[in-house]
C-alpha cells in the first residue's frame, strides 16, 4: 500500500519505476510528466503555473489522492503489495466420521515449513485445498482459516488479484501453445517485474538446475516432461511469486532435486505447507502435521534425533540418485 506521505518523499522517477501504471493515471488526468523526473510528485504539482491548472482543470489535492487510491487498487488487483501476513491460523473443523478435530487452533508463522503426512486418501490434498479457498466452515472438513487471526472476507477470497497462496499441484498439464520463454515472459510481464529479461534467466537457469534433462527457452511448454515443467513451476513460483503462503502437493522423485526445490522455495519468509508421502521432505519441515481418516490427527514437533535421521536419508538418497543417474545413462551398477 502506498500513502500521501510515500508520495512527498519519493521521486517520480522512483515511483514510475516501481508502479508504472500510475504514469496512465496522470496522462490521463492531464499532468505531463517526465519519467526521469528527480522531484517529487507535489513538487511537480506545486510547480505548475496558474493558468495551466485552469487550463486543463488540475486540482493538485485531487490528483494527489486520486494516485493514493487509484495505485493502491492496483496494487492489491496484481497482488504487488507488500508481504504483511504474519501467521496462518487453523481452526479445527471434522474427520470423515465427522467427529471433531483433536486440536483446537494450529497457528503457523512465516518462515515455518510444515509437512503434512498420512496415508493416501486420508485427507492431505482436502487440507491445502481448505487453505488455498480461505475455508470458513464452507467445505467438507468444516474447517476455518484465519490470516493474522481473521477471518477471511468473502471479497478478498474471490477477488481474482487475490494471491495470498500460490499452489504448486501434483498435475500440471499446460494447454498453452507457448515457449518456455514466451510462458516466463508472459508471466514476467502480468506481474509487472521491472527486470524482466534478467527475471526470465534466473528462473529459467533455476529451472534447469533443478531438472535432470535440461530444456530450452524454444521449448514449447508442452513438450515438456512431467519433471521438466514441474521444475519450471517451482523456479517460477519461487522467484516471481509474491505469495507470503506456499502450498505445495507432493514434489514426487520425476527426476527433480527436492531438496534443493525445496530450499529454492523457503528461502524467503514465507509459510509453507507440503503434502508429502517421502520421509526426505517430511523430515525437512519445523513441524509436521498427521492426518488420519480426513482429520488432524496429530501435530508434531521434529525432534533432533529425526534430523539426525534426516542426515542419514540424506547420504541415502545421494546413493539412490547416483544410481538412478547411473541407469539413466546405460551404466551398469556396483557397489
Ligand atoms: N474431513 C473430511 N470430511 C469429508 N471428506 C473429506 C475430509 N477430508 C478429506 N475428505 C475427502 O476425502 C478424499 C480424499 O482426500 P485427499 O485427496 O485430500 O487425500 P490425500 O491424503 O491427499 O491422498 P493422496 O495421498 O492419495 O494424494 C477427498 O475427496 C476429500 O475431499
Amino acid at each position: 500500500m502506498i500513502s500521501r506521505n510515500y508520495l512527498e518523499v519519493k521521486t517520480i522517477e522512483h515511483l514510475l519505476e516501481k508502479y508504472p501504471f500510475i504514469s496512465e493515471f496522470l496522462t490521463d488526468n492531464l499532468v505531463d510528466i517526465d519519467e526521469k523526473d528527480q522531484r517529487t510528485l507535489p513538487e511537480l504539482l506545486n510547480s505548475l503555473d496558474e493558468e495551466t491548472l485552469e487550463e486543463k482543470a488540475i486540482n493538485p489535492e485531487e490528483i494527489l489522492e486520486g494516485v493514493v487510491s487509484f495505485a493502491n487498487q492496483m496494487i492489491e488487483f496484481l497482488g504487488i503489495g507488500e508481504n504483511t501476513i504474519n501467521e496462518l491460523t487453523i481452526v479445527a473443523g471434522y474427520n470423515k466420521h465427522g467427529e471433531k478435530e483433536s486440536f483446537e487452533k494450529l497457528t503457523i508463522k512465516k518462515g515455518e515449513i510444515i509437512s503434512i503426512v498420512g496415508p493416501t486418501g486420508s485427507g492431505k490434498s482436502r487440507l491445502l485445498a481448505d487453505i488455498e479457498w480461505g475455508a470458513q466452515g464452507d467445505t467438507p472438513t468444516k474447517r476455518s482459516i484465519l490470516i493474522n487471526g481473521e477471518g477471511i472476507d468473502k471479497t478478498s477470497r474471490f477477488s481474482s488479484g487475490n494471491k495470498l497462496v500460490a499452489q504448486l499441484s501434483q498435475n500440471m498439464n499446460f494447454v498453452m501453445d507457448l515457449t518456455v520463454f514466451e510462458f516466463l515472459e508472459l508471466h514476467a510481464k502480468s506481474r509487472m517485474v521491472e527486470d524482466e529479461e534478467d527475471v526470465i534467466n534466473k528462473i529459467f537457469d533455476k529451472a534447469n538446475e533443478l531438472a535432470g534433462e535440461k530444456f530450452k527457452k524454444e521449448t514449447p511448454i508442452t513438450s515438456l516432461s512431467g519433471g521438466q515443467s514441474r521444475a519450471l513451476m517451482i523456479a517460477d513460483t519461487a522467484i516471481l511469486s509474491t505469495s507470503p503462503i506456499v502450498l505445495i502437493d507432493e514434489i514426487e522423485n520425476a527426476g527433480i532435486d527436492r531438496k534443493k526445490a525445496l530450499d529454492l522455495l523457503v528461502g524467503e519468509e514465507k509459510i509453507v505447507l507440503m503434502a508429502t508421502h517421502d520421509p526426505l521432505l517430511a523430515l525437512m519441515g519445523d513441524k509436521r502435521i498427521v492426518i488420519k481418516n480426513g482429520g488432524i490427527h496429530d501435530v508434531m514437533d521434529i525432534i533432533s534425533e529425526e534430523r539426525d535421521i534426516l542426515h542419514e536419508l540424506t547420504k541415502l538418497d545421494n546413493v539412490i540418485q547416483g544410481m538412478r543417474e547411473k541407469l539413466r545413462h546405460g551404466h551398469k551398477l556396483e557397489l
